[in-house]
């Protein structure tokens, strides 16, 4: 693991050295993530598995920022430069949709593109265009509370794609899709990613979505291990 990091170093999209996450709730304290080390290039194709409760999550808001380590560090060597723009560069499909209920489909679909500047015009085409990749633009106009649980997670996705971003952390995108569904979104999210060159992480349960990844990462009870 060592070597992986130091071998592509400044190419790195994330890099994490000696990473803990440690939640104290009173007078007990959860070690989430346990002095963990990776890095994650262009390009590379991740899935993150483990049992529930051995830290994915975790590993993810760390590897994103969304969350800051309690030791170690957590750097984006290939972003940290003056061309890239941090709030473009990295994107989530959280486990709960996390649509905003007041926004239809659509606008919630372009909301992150007009939030990073993208002009109006541009940022509807391409969310249209995101929307029917993941079979959603017949509900465009539907507010996020008319959609089921999948259907918000397909959203989702396409949100998180439209911005094209350098890195895509993903948290169980297809744990309330059907399986063929779910296979079909996870497709959709590698073309997408294939045709950008974008890092993709993917936090999953499902043996057949992980087994369409390069690599897979273990988490138990915080530890990664890292599979070649
Ligand atoms: N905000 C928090 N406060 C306290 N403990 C937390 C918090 N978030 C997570 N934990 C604990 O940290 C550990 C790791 O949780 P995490 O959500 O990262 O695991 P996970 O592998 O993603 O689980 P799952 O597969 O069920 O989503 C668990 O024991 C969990 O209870």
């Amino acid at each position: 693991m060592q070597a992986e990091i130091n071998g592509i170093d400044k190419k790195n999209l994330v890099e994490a050295f000696a990473v803990s996450c440690t939640y104290h709730a009173g007078d007990s304290c959860v070690a989430a993530v346990a002095d963990v080390s990776c890095a994650i290039a262009a390009g590379q194709r991740i899935a993150l598995v483990g049992a529930s409760g051995s830290g994915k999550t975790s590993l993810l808001h760390l590897l994103g920022g969304l969350i800051s380590p309690t030791a170690g560090t957590v750097r984006w060597p290939a972003m940290e430069t003056k061309q890239a723009n941090l709030l473009r560069s990295r994107s989530f499909i959280f486990q709960n949709p996390s649509l905003l209920p007041p926004l239809t489909i659509l606008e919630n679909t372009e909301l992150p593109m007009l939030l990073t500047g993208e002009g109006e015009a541009l940022a509807r085409l391409r969310a249209q265009n995101e929307l029917e990749q993941v079979g959603m633009i017949a509900l465009a106009n539907k507010l996020p509370e008319e959609l089921s649980g999948g259907q918000a997670q397909r959203v989702a996705a396409a949100r998180a794609l439209s911005i094209r971003p350098a890195l895509l952390l993903a948290d169980e995108p297809t744990g309330q899709l059907d399986r063929q569904t779910g296979l079909e979104l996870i497709d959709r999210i590698l073309r997408a990613a294939d045709y950008t060159g974008a890092a993709v992480i993917i936090a999953t349960h499902d043996e057949d979505v992980a087994a369409r990844m390069q690599r897979i990462w273990r988490m138990s009870r915080g530890k990664l291990e890292v599979d070649h």
